[in-house]
């Protein structure tokens, strides 16, 4: 049955012809919400405690009613694959494989929550029996360092896609992938606003990494020489788009813009210090500056056009609540 839900013709798709033919199956978030009727999906105490903990302004009800059932969706792709990884093993009667991490991309704009779903996936995902090391890594410590951004005149590129090191990224992937114990991944400070030079996050074999930054479903033009070279998402077995209309990711942008004023810049380390003396409305005239020419300019140019590349997205609302949910069909 055709069902014209507004959402097909929304999701950059208009080469599919939508209505007629589109790579995803579109849910409400209230038909999303019964995939858990089938599970034992509820919250313990324990871990309400624990997404509590995590001081995310994510509301309890909101992670049952969506994200309960998205981790469930990413733990049976992580039980076939692990099985799959099983049964090659014993069928190429292979010694001495390496099992390597399942890893999950989350993309999306700046300001629309990408951290925030992570860490809540996290969480969840670590309940699951096939996966008890969950790992989270983000793609803002490949930037690079403010010194080598501001020699090439790019401090307010920052985020687009030359402002990343993508080759360490794809280092970094390649080394998980294979396998490797000791992981490093480079470090960024929202405090300073730079990467924090020789500091490093260990990641030691998880059964599941998390990926998250606005670029991880870029891809890059091929180069002239022939050569392949990977994609970033070419080391995803699962990848997550986090939507929502402009005007709300604009809203959210400048109300944390406006919250940090008061809290994390009042910081005398802080590279946004200076915004603390200033006028309420001056602070929020930058907010707009930095949303405007930088952030909105990016989303536009290269984040929203990788949206069709997820397997699953979110479309956030008023208050960050999922209102649509698209899985990519099998
Ligand atoms: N599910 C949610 N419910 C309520 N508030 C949320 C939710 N997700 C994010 N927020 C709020 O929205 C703002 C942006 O969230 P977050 O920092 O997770 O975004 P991000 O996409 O990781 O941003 P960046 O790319 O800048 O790191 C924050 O103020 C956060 O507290
Ligand atoms: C580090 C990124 C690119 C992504 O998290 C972003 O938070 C950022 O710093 N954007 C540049 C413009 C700004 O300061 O918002």
């Amino acid at each position: 049955m055709k069902r014209d839900t507004g959402f097909g013709e929304d999701i950059g798709l208009d080469h599919f012809r939508p209505g007629t033919y589109s790579p995803y199956r579109i849910f409400s978030a209230e038909e999303w919400s019964r995939f858990r009727a089938d599970t034992p999906l509820t919250l313990t105490a324990d871990e309400i405690g624990r997404l509590r903990s995590l001081n995310d302004p994510i509301d309890v009800d909101e992670v049952s009613r969506i994200y309960l059932a998205v981790s469930r969706l990413l733990s049976a792709h992580v039980e076939a694959t692990q099985l799959l990884f099983k049964q090659r093993t014993h069928f190429l009667n292979a010694q001495n494989t390496t099992k390597t991490p399942f890893v999950i991309g989350i993309a999306g704009s700046v300001a629309v929550g990408k951290s925030t779903t992570a860490r809540v996936l996290q969480e969840l995902l670590k309940r699951w029996p096939s996966s008890p090391k969950v790992d989270l890594v983000t793609t803002d410590g490949f930037l690079y360092p403010n010194a080598t951004l501001r020699r090439d005149s790019m401090m307010d590129r920052k985020g687009f896609p030359e402002s990343y090191d993508i080759g360490q990224v794809l280092r970094f992937l390649s080394a998980i992938k294979a396998g490797q114990p000791n992981v490093q991944a480079p470090l960024y400070s929202h405090l300073t606003y730079d990467v924090l030079p020789g500091e490093f996050q260990t990641v030691d074999r998880p059964d599941i990494l998390i990926f998250e930054g606005i670029n991880v479903l870029q891809v890059r033009a091929l180069p002239e020489d022939g050569k392949i070279v990977p994609f970033v998402s070419d080391f995803f077995d699962f990848s997550i788009y986090i939507d929502a209309p402009e005007e709300l990711i604009h809203k959210w942008y400048v109300e944390r813009f406006m919250r940090l004023r008061e809290t994390a810049f009042k910081n005398p380390e802080s590279f946004f210090n200076r915004y603390v003396t200033i006028s309420e409305d001056a602070a929020r005239a930058v907010a707009e500056g930095l949303w405007q020419n930088i952030n909105l300019k990016n989303l536009r140019e290269n984040i929203l056009p990788t949206r069709p590349r997820a397997d699953l997205i979110l479309k956030k609302g008023e208050n960050h609540l999922i209102e649509q949910v698209a899985l990519r069909k099998l």
